[in-house]
């Protein structure tokens, strides 16, 4: 908790100032509802016994006067605790989501997509009890104590002192409670994330269920999950009744004792009737805040389940980050080397690349391809310094990847992925994306490069008709001429293709030959492809095998000899038949 703590608190950095004036309220607010306790008790003893009116109208107006300015105060006070607090939460969120951003793609594939988002929304929303709960409710509370304390002391000391051995049991109670409450907590927020991840997986590859009947199994995966979910909330709330109700026990046996010891002070004549009614209120006044100091523990362990949620996502390091001390080259031409590149995933058995060694020169277009497995991707992943190599250096116009601040790198090496990256915005935006603050001509122009103008322009809304990632309303051909119009706009030096016609048939695949051969005129190219259309277009081959570059060269000099390329283009030249 304490560690949680620690690394939150700096978020509440620019709003210290506010937490003290909400500090400063919650403390002027006990101290009012003080002041009104012992107006109660003098209002009590000198007009409802003696009947007097005359004594009625002053304390009455002080009370009055004591409950409004503590309502205003009360009011101010909570208000600005809310805004803190929601301050906090937003900030937290954009720190935890700027650093999920940084990190690789091998976290995600590790991580259920539903269980972060519900680490983004529902945790930080807990945590957020840390800084008021933790911060205002302590002061508050031990506030609140201290005051009513004093003030039942100096009504009759005897009766406080008795009522001081009793405050204890509240205590003890709580500690109680609080190792089961975090643990059912902490497995409350793992069973919504996990249904949140369901409902993700299902929702977000309906056609699937839909094609394949699934939607039984789906009902059942989400019930599973449910089940565990059902299960812990109604342990937490379980047991947070039978603590409140064990309370509500303690505090009757706790006024019982007052009552008892006052009557028998009152017989004494040392104390007054007015004095010991005061004395009750204090005690309904008095055993909240310390409950809630026991409480305390319990909702900051519920925090820190969540706090170590969000803590495992801080403390992943990004596989990059920038150089201290970058190299920032005026322009660039678009020469790729990798030199005896070696890469292996965290946590994996063997290498996916071995010894790559190449060179693209300006404008040449080179095609990679190889089996399933060989590798590909994970090439183009290091292009793009997703990872740096274990072994070997990747270059761009002689520099190492990782001597260039990461913006610069991926704002000139673009790269269109398999899966066509689509924004919940309109075609404009998607296509202007490549570019920010391009116009409308310039995104007109990339469009028609890119063979994309004339659908577009078909739809009823045209360039501002809005396309979401589920619901795209366009076919993939389509989609892939919009990912190819936004790279046009993006005028990259080095192009890295992971197979731009994967997905697509013959038909829709020549349709994309097209603007896929403008987009690369004059641009390094490093295409990743299984299709071998373009092959004769190109440069260089290079064929991959089980992470190893095992052939390189022209279409016509590879399949001249005895080739693992030859075999792969007969295969695809057999695969249409
Ligand atoms: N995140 C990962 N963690 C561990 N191993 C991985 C990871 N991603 C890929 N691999 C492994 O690395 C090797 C190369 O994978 P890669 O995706 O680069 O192959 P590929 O040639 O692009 O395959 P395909 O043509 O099927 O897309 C494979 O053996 C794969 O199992």
């Amino acid at each position: 908790m304490r560690q949680a703590f620690r690394r939150f608190w700096p978020l509440v950095k620019g709003d210290r100032r506010w937490l003290a004036v909400i500090c400063v309220c919650v403390v002027l607010a006990a101290l009012g509802e003080t002041a009104a306790i012992l107006l109660f008790s003098e209002l009590t003893d000198h007009a409802l016994r003696t009947g007097s009116v005359a004594a009625f109208w002053h304390p009455a107006g002080e009370w009055l006067a004591v409950t409004v300015l503590g309502a205003i105060i009360g009011y101010l006070g909570n208000s600005l605790a809310v805004w803190t607090a929601e301050r906090f939460v937003m900030r937290l969120r954009a720190r935890v989501f700027g650093h999920l951003q940084d990190l690789p793609p091998d976290f995600f594939a590790r991580h259920r997509l539903g269980d972060l988002v519900e680490r983004l929304t529902g945790d930080v929303a807990v945590i957020e009890q840390l800084v008021l709960t933790g911060v205002v409710g302590t002061i508050s509370a031990l506030f609140s104590v201290v005051f009513y304390a004093a003030a039942a002391l100096w009504l009759c000391w005897q009766l406080a002192l008795a009522t001081f051995c009793l405050a204890p049991l509240f205590w003890l109670a709580a500690r109680r409670f609080s190792g089961r409450i975090k643990r059912v907590a902490r497995a409350e927020r793992a069973a919504d994330g996990a249904i949140t991840s369901v409902l993700e997986e299902s929702l977000g590859n309906i056609v699937l269920t839909q094609a394949y009947n699934r939607k039984r199994a789906e009902e059942r995966r989400l019930r599973r999950e449910a089940r565990a979910w059902l299960r812990a909330s109604v342990t937490g709330a379980r047991l947070t009744e039978l603590y409140q109700q064990i309370v509500q026990v303690v505090e009757t046996l706790c006024v019982l004792a007052v009552i008892g010891l006052g009557a028998w002070q009152i017989a004494q004549h040392r104390l007054t009737i007015g004095q010991l009614l005061a004395f009750a209120a204090f005690l309904g006044y008095l055993y909240p805040p310390i409950q809630s100091l026991g409480n305390l523990g319990l909702t900051l362990q519920a925090a820190t389940a969540g706090a170590e949620r969000l803590l495992e996502i801080l403390d992943t390091e990004p596989a990059v980050s920038d150089p201290p001390h970058p190299v920032n080259p005026r322009r660039v031409h678009g020469t790729v080397t990798l030199t005896d590149v070696g890469f292996r995933y965290p946590g994996a058995a063997c290498d996916a690349l071995r010894g790559i060694s190449f060179e693209a020169r300006p404008g040449e277009l080179v095609l990679v391809t190889g089996p399933s497995g060989a590798g590909k991707s994970t090439f183009a992943k290091l292009l793009l310094r997703f990872y740096d190599p274990d072994t070997g250096t990747v270059r761009l116009d002689g520099v190492p990847l990782d001597a260039l601040p990461l913006g610069f790198l991926r704002r000139h090496v673009a790269l269109l992925p398999q899966q066509t990256l689509i924004l919940h915005d309109t075609i404009a935006e998607n296509i202007g994306c490549g570019r920010p603050g391009a116009s409308r001509a310039e995104i007109v122009e990339a469009a028609r490069d890119a063979d994309a103008h004339d659908f577009v322009t078909a739809l009823p809304d045209g360039y501002d008709t809005l396309i979401d990632p589920h619901t795209a309303r366009l076919s993939g051909g389509q989609l892939q001429r919009i990912a190819i119009a936004r790279a046009m706009l993006r005028d990259a030096r080095v192009l890295v293709l992971d197979e731009p016609t994967a997905g697509l048939d013959a038909v829709a695949a020549r349709r994309v030959i097209g603007p896929l051969r403008r987009l690369m005129a004059g641009r390094t190219t490093i295409m990743i492809t299984h299709d071998l259309q373009l092959a004769p277009d190109a440069d260089r081959i290079l064929v991959l095998d089980g992470g190893r570059l095992v052939e390189h060269g022209g279409h016509a000099e590879l399949l001249g000899r005895r080739s693992v390329y030859a075999e792969l283009h007969s295969a695809r030249q057999e695969a249409p038949a």
